[in-house]
């Protein structure tokens, strides 16, 4: 496909993708990724250099990465013009390239632009967002176990009231849908209507059930104990308890679960290995407050778009913060890998944060395209820079006797350690 401002390179392949979505990946694959806005000038090239060295070391010349910048928000409007956040060729690029990474990306809050990184999510369809918390030996936490906290969060990506269908206060819109609930569907709960801004959380059986069913076969993959559908279904109880009432539903009707003494939890045998496999629930806040004070209790979740937003950090926390979370976001064809945190403003260009969220999301990436050797080198690189306490300002004000590094240095630390 011609496009307008990609360079495509000339000197690799398309990864491409079979029917029943397994990927076919050449030797020397084009990668699209997006630099991000503000730290991104920083964690992106950060990245490129340890997945390029990790790349080199476990393949030497037979393999390497052709990475193919693609442009979303700040960047594209320089390149694109000043209205231009998204381009349609930069969808394009990643449908057709199927694997690509992204820094964070700026949505300004209360007015302006719609969020860009949603925006990706819905266009593409990367309908499960998928962030793994562990701790890496030697990372300061707050809690006294990290070791404990082990989780892979599978966060709905495409509905819920994260899709942002609202309507601000006062507005026609507002007015009119206000206006439609009270005379023809009999609310009076709306408790002043005057200044009141609205908005709709759509929450799908279609939507629910294919998450739910990639969490259950990553238990099932990686012969993990529990998944826990979490949800705040007592209130809202036909989006978020339909979560849940659907999640159970999934686990039977596909995966053979069974109730367990009487339900609702269920039980399922592993086909894989035979061992046993508990689907439970849990109610969101009470959910938050056993995830600092039994972590071991859970495994894999499954839970909606705005639950797994607050979740994301609140996990990454107990692990050492958002400057290691890594994440995935995956539907059919198309997989787009990108760090938990966003743009952190305030140090944005000044080669100072934690590069490791955007790398292991790297990491991620390499064992989604099944260089697995490549990736256990990053994660035995990132390992090794944090137990020689060798880290960035995020750890080392947490950490006696560590050395500071900047975001480029840990990054070198990282290849060293590999
Ligand atoms: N997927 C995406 O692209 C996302 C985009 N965003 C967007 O990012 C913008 C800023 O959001 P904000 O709420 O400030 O959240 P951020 O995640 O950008 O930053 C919050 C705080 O987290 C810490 N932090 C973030 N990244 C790192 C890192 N790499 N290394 C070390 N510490 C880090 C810093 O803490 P400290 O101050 O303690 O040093 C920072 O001040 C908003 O426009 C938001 O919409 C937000 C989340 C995800
Ligand atoms: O899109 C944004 O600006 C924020 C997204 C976010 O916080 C997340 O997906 O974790
Ligand atoms: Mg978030």
């Amino acid at each position: 496909m011609g496009y307008q401002k990609i360079k495509v390179p000339t000197d690799g392949d398309k990864i491409t993708v079979n029917s029943d979505l397994s990927l076919n990946v050449p030797n020397h694959p084009i990668i699209p990724f997006i630099e991000g806005d503000g730290i991104g000038v920083d964690v992106t090239p950060a990245m490129l250099k340890v997945v390029d060295a990790a790349v080199d070391k476990a393949y030497g010349a037979k393999r390497s990465i052709v990475w193919m910048e693609v442009y979303t928000g700040e960047k594209a409007t320089k390149v694109y013009g000043p209205d231009v956040w998204m381009p349609e060729e930069t969808l394009e690029a990643l449908q057709e390239y199927s694997v690509g990474i992204k820094g964070p990306l700026t949505t300004p809050v209360g007015g302006g632009i719609r969020s860009l990184n949603v925006a990706l999510r819905q266009e593409l369809d990367l309908y499960a967002c998928i962030r793994p918390v562990r701790w890496f030996k030697g990372v300061p936490s707050p809690v006294t176990c990290p070791e404990k906290t082990d989780m892979v969060i599978f966060r709905e990506n495409s509905e819920d009231i994260y899709a942002g269908i609202e309507w601000q206060a006062d507005s026609p819109e507002a007015q009119k849908l206000i206006h439609f609930l009270k005379e023809e569907m009999g609310v009076t709960k709306i408790r002043f209507d005057e200044g009141c801004g609205i908005g709709i959380k759509p929450v799908s059986k279609e939507g629910t059930q294919r998450l739910v069913r990639k969490a259950i076969q990553h238990a099932i993959d990686n012969d993990l104990p529990s998944v826990t559908l979490v949800h705040k279904g007592n209130i809202m109880k036909y989006t978020e308890g339909a979560f849940k009432e659907w999640g159970y539903e999934l686990a039977h009707e596909r995966f053979g679960a069974e109730p367990l003494d009487g339900g609702p939890w269920h039980t399922l045998k592993n086909p894989k290995t035979g061992n046993d496999i508990i689907i439970k629930d849990v109610i969101a806040d009470a959910f938050l407050q056993q995830i600092l004070m039994r972590p071991d209790e859970y495994s894999v979740i499954a839970t909606l778009n705005l639950n797994g937003d607050y979740i994301s950090d609140a996990l990454a926390a107990e692990v050492g913060g958002i400057g290691i979370a890594p994440g995935a976001n995956i539907g059919g064809s198309v997989a787009i890998f990108e760090a938990t945190h966003g743009t952190a403003p305030k140090y944005a260009g000044q080669d100072k944060v934690n590069p490791g969220s955007l790398i292991l999301s790297a990491e991620m990436m390499l064992r989604h395209m099944g260089w697995t050797e490549a990736a256990d080198l990053i994660l035995k690189g990132v390992g090794g820079a944090i137990e020689a306490k060798t880290v960035t300002y995020d750890f080392e004000r947490l950490m006696p006797d560590a050395t500071l590094l900047k975001c480029s240095e840990f990054a070198e630390a990282i290849v060293d350690n590999m």
